[in-house]
């Protein structure tokens, strides 16, 4: 039971320096006073949730028992950071999380010194531990690496390597396996079974077992600690044979990952081990010591701003259907009428929509876990037999698979369908999240067809032109978030394949558009209107194919040619350009610009922000069209936002 009666700890806390300063009997306290902070926190900014409330004691015993930052800490996509982050200085920043200007939902190097490495995707923090280990063995030094990572992120093929190489190098790695058994959604999976198997109960070895155990690769621990050890290690087992000693690790726990008379002694006696990588199983609970997160199915991954006594998040009214939903929805319809269609997500059911799916064909669906990779080349392998993959798949994680896109289904020609959601920026997640640079780096691909959904309807449509594509993969993006509220078709009507549209004729400027930038564009075309100039915007719908017909159409009636894309330098604008270049059709006086993301990594902040920023707003389109035009932009009589 908390008690906070007694005179508040954690304000005396700056850094960790500060907590290692307490006795040992007051960390209970500075771990709920942590909890508190974290929740009353994460009720006004949003964020990730459920993940750093499971660690609240882990993150307190880490920071007394080691000598952060001198000894490091990597915390595995670092969405449960933000009690480490309360703890290591930043406390009075904590409420600007995820905000412009603000802290990063994430770990983040430029931050602290107390996050030597930046996360945000899963499944590095063993290899960049390993790393980091093996350059202090290089040196000559004696810190503390440790790697905290959870069993999701135990799912993909990364930690795999990391460990295989760990085992074989013998360099004093410290991982902590995080289990809370729970992804984003339940884990899937062989390994993570083996991990519930582990703490079901049956397995446990009594105390003493554990605690000769312990002494076997203890040394030093002497035999007046052995009891004490025996005390503390209650639950404590260790199977010999687990697949982690099989793989060289000396294998600690399953360990009560909230109980610090555990916890701490454990810790103490793995830092003074020497002995070779280590891997500390605890479990815990995502989502612990805030009652409306247990209870919940997703143990409040993450949230919106929420009121602390109910948990009753502040969610507003969606305008229209989000994209992943939509997605979700239109697959089903095709799968009514075909059996061939089967949905793959690399642990996003809900974020992908293929949880929509799996309610109607649960058979057909497969959640693989964090594990991209395999999710492509598993993708391959269905289409080799005749089957119709949907590879649901963010924008972003896609990157993981690049070579299995490459290799085991472009080159083979198989028709696996990309649909590739993030796409864009996505806000608050920031720049490890966003979705920039799938037209680049599947526009160089040859076989590949590559859409863009201008809004949900063509979104539909788009998915039955995908369901149509059976002799060569294909990819459709769309971004995060609401649709823009169009009426939706009853049916999805393949399109043609490498035909855009014209959305509105005008005289001077062409305004070629490869995404949800059609809105902008329209918005733009009357504010250019306003000022006397007439555009035509044309959505392009393919990338790859490109409509050469409109292209060129475009190219020959307008001064000014702008394309216009959620994404990097290398995608839509690079190929439109590259064609009209082709075609000479850059030799005479077609002024033509591309509107890209910008070369650089953009911090985290509200979508429109970031495309503000970008210069891919309606203001940023008139203001492009206005410099190429050679006239001056003043902003104040311009007044779209
Ligand atoms: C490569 C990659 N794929 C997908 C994700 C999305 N993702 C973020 S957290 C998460 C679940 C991680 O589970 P676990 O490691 O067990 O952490 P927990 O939230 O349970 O603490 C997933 C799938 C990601 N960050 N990186
Ligand atoms: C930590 C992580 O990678 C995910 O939780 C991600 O933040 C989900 O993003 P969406 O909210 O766009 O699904
Ligand atoms: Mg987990």
């Amino acid at each position: 039971m908390t008690n906070f009666s007694k005179t508040p700890l954690l304000d005396t806390i700056r850094t960790p320096e500060d907590l290692r300063k307490l006795k040992v009997e007051k960390v209970r306290q500075v771990a709920d006073e942590l909890r508190q902070e974290t929740i009353d926190t994460v009720s006004v900014t949003g964020g990730h949730f459920g993940a750093g409330l499971g660690v609240v004691e882990l993150t307190t015993a880490l920071h007394y028992v080691f000598d952060t930052p001198r000894d490091r800490i990597i915390w595995d996509v670092g969405h449960q950071a933000y009690p480490h982050k309360i703890l290591t200085g930043r406390r009075d920043r904590i409420r600007t999380l995820r905000t412009a200007g603000g802290l990063s939902g994430f770990t983040k190097r430029s931050e602290s010194e107390y996050d030597p490495f930046g996360a945000a995707h899963s499944s590095t923090s063993i290899s960049a531990g390993l790393g980091m280990a093996v350059a202090r063995d290089l040196s000559g030094g004696k810190n503390n690496v440790i790697a905290v990572i959870g069993d999701g992120s135990m799912s993909a093929g990364m930690a795999y390597e990391a460990m295989n190489n760990a085992g074989a190098m013998n360099s004093r790695l410290i991982v902590i396996l995080n289990d809370n058994d729970m992804s984003i959604a339940p884990p899937v999976g062989a390994m993570s079974a083996y991990l519930s198997r582990m703490y079901s109960g049956k397995t446990y070895r009594g105390l003493r077992d554990a605690a000769k155990q312990l002494g076997k690769h203890l040394p030093k621990l002497i035999a007046d600690r052995a009891e004490r050890v025996e005390e503390y290690s209650r639950g404590f087992m260790n199977n010999g044979g687990t697949l982690f000693e099989e793989l060289g690790f000396y294998y600690v726990g399953p360990i009560d990952g909230h109980n610090l008379d555990h916890l701490l002694p454990v810790l103490q006696n793995v830092r003074d081990m020497e002995t070779g990588p280590i891997l500390v199983h605890v479990v815990t609970q995502k989502g612990k010591g805030y009652g409306p997160a247990e209870a919940a199915a997703d143990k409040y991954h993450a949230v919106v701003k929420f009121d602390v006594a109910t948990g009753t998040q502040s969610k507003s009214k969606p305008n229209a259907p989000a994209y992943q939903n939509v997605f979700g929805q239109s697959l089903v319809k095709e799968a009514e009428k075909d059996d061939k269609i089967v949905a793959i997500t690399a642990a996003m059911p809900s974020g992908t929509g293929v949880d929509i799916f799996n309610k109607a064909f649960p058979a057909r669906t497969f959640d693989v876990g964090i594990a991209e990779q395999h999710a492509v080349t598993f993708a391959a392998g269905l289409a080799t037999e005749g089957y119709k993959p949907f590879c649901a798949i963010y924008s972003t994680f896609l990157q993981r698979g690049y070579d299995q896109i490459v290799h085991d289904v472009a080159i083979q020609n198989l028709p696996v369908r990309f649909a590739i959601d993030r796409a864009g920026l996505v806000g608050a997640d920031g720049a490890t999240h966003a979705g920039s640079f799938d037209n680049a780096y599947l526009g160089c691909l040859p076989n590949m067809v590559i859409m863009a959904a201008s809004d949900e309807a063509e979104l539909v449509h788009m998915v039955a032109t995908q369901v149509a594509i059976n002799d060569q993969p294909s990819a459709l993006r769309y971004p995060r978030g609401e649709g823009r509220g169009v009426e939706m078709p009853e049916v999805g009507i393949p399109l043609e394949i490498g035909k855009g549209r014209i959305i509105r004729q005008g005289k001077q400027i062409a305004l070629f558009s490869f995404g949800t930038r059609l809105a902008e564009c329209e918005k733009a075309a009357d504010e250019l209107a306003a000022h006397g100039l007439s555009a035509t915007i044309a959505d392009a719908r393919f990338m790859k194919p490109l409509d050469l017909e409109l292209l060129l159409k475009l190219a020959r009636e307008h001064e000014i040619l702008l394309t216009i894309e959620e994404g990097s330098i290398g995608g839509f604008g690079s190929h439109v350009m590259h064609t009209l270049a082709e075609h000479g059709m850059l030799d005479g006086g077609l002024r033509m610009r591309s509107l890209v993301l910008p070369d650089i990594f953009q911090d985290h902040d509200s979508p429109a922000a970031m495309y503000a920023q970008a210069g891919l707003d309606s203001k940023g389109i008139v203001k492009k069209v206005f410099e190429t035009l050679g006239k001056d932009f003043n902003a104040e009589t311009v007044k779209l936002a």
